[in-house]
């Protein structure tokens, strides 16, 4: 193994990216985490900001400015608070978590800078308290970035390029305005790191939960669905023809004299012909349809959206893709052929039923001479 090849793959395991053909699921669990946390934080904010303000009032019971002061800036954020709350009792679903949870980050953090550089000022004020709250917020707002880095200039870059314009309109003096700036600005970098080493670990915990999930649908040898994973395809496909009016075909396909290829040239040549077999399926058909390994040299297919004549057609194009040329193996190129069962689903059916019509197809596709296609009645 070469160094450079070293160094690739640690960065990868630092820095892990998500293969394009997960991007899909990798959103859903973004914006499931960014729900989670939208609503964790909202209930907190909602909690601790009447709180704080009730706790102002105690200490520093004659100033009112700085009450008033205090209580505008934390509005903004505790309508976004709200706003959450509202939409996950409404739309549950919807797509509002990543940019509403950015809002409420961004809302908190100019909350809190607007605190921190009027209570910098402020005679007898709580500054200590506030830079304390700062660091606080900080790291809570961390959890916000579910993407990483790339959310900090949304959720710090306004606040923090404001903070000291606040200062100077507050009153500070410039020559100590980067004084107050560096508490901040040391906790912003600490953030950044933060926020990237929760990003990464979040996204290795989602690439071990999805291979899981992969390696608990596909068949190891093949790649294909296995049989639980197609069974919940058929189990969707039928729902959905009911629900729609569409029909859709069930193929089950069987290698002829398999057991020869085995007993010819060992078990292992054997797999490789069931590997090409089932490259061969999967080109065959169209990306919304499904194939799946059913049994040891059994396959089964689930062609959406079709009825008699396309469906037949299909099945005559997987069994002349297998019949045409040979499967090439380390024991040279093998002629392979395959029989194949169809039946497509009625009203009256359910998945059960249509695998058995398929299945008796199959049977009689074997008893009439093999490498050919049988209609279930
Ligand atoms: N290499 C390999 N062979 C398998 C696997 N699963 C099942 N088989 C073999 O598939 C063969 C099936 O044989 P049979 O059921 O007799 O059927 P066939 O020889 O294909 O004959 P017909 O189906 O009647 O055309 C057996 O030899 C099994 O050992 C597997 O995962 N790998």
């Amino acid at each position: 193994m070469t160094v450079g090849s070293s160094a690739r793959r640690l960065m990868a395991m630092i820095f892990p990216t998500v293969p394009a053909a997960w991007q899909a699921d990798f959103e859903t669990f973004q914006r499931q985490l960014a729900r989670r946390i939208a609503v964790v934080a909202a209930l907190a904010i909602l909690i601790l900001l009447p709180a704080f303000q009730f706790i102002d009032y105690v200490i520093y019971e004659s100033q009112d400015d700085l009450h008033l002061h205090n209580a505008l800036w934390r509005l903004p954020v505790s309508l976004a608070a709200l706003g959450i709350l509202f939409l996950r009792w409404k739309q549950p679903d919807g797509a509002w978590p990543r940019p509403l949870l950015l809002l409420m980050a961004f809302a908190l953090m100019t909350m809190m800078v607007g605190i921190f550089a009027n209570d910098k000022v402020f005679q007898g004020g709580p500054a200590d308290y506030t830079s304390q709250g700062l660091i606080i917020t900080i790291a809570a707002v961390s959890m916000a970035a579910t993407r990483g880095l790339r959310d900090i200039p949304v959720i710090y870059g306004l606040p923090f390029l404001s903070l000291p314009f606040l200062l100077i309109h507050n009153g500070v003096a410039l020559s100590s305005v980067t004084t107050h700036l560096v508490y901040p600005a040391a906790m912003l970098v600490v953030a950044c790191i933060v926020v990237e080493l929760i990003y990464h670990s979040n996204i290795r915990s989602f690439m071990a939960n999805q291979q899981l999930k992969e390696s608990a649908m596909t068949d190891p040898l093949t790649g294909l669905l296995n049989r639980r994973a197609m069974s919940k395809e058929l189990t969707t496909a039928h729902a959905r023809s009911l629900r729609h009016e569409v029909r859709y075909a069930i193929i089950m396909a069987d290698l002829d004299r398999f057991k020869r290829v085995n007993d010819a040239h060992g078990h292992d040549v054997g797999d490789q012909v069931l590997v090409e077999l089932g490259n061969r399926l999967t080109t065959s058909l169209r990306r919304e349809d499904r194939v799946s390994r059913w049994g040891g040299e059994e396959f089964l297919m689930l062609v959406q959206d079709t009825d008699e004549s396309a469906s037949l057609e299909v099945a005559e194009k997987i069994r002349k893709a297998v019949e045409e040329a040979p499967f090439p193996t380390s024991a040279g190129p093998l002629p392979i052929t395959l029989s194949l069962g169809l039946a497509l689903n009625s009203e009256r059916d359910t998945t059960e039923t249509v695998i058995i019509r398929a299945d008796k197809a199959l049977y009689q596709a074997k008893q009439n001479g093999r490498n050919r296609v049988e209609l279930a009645e």
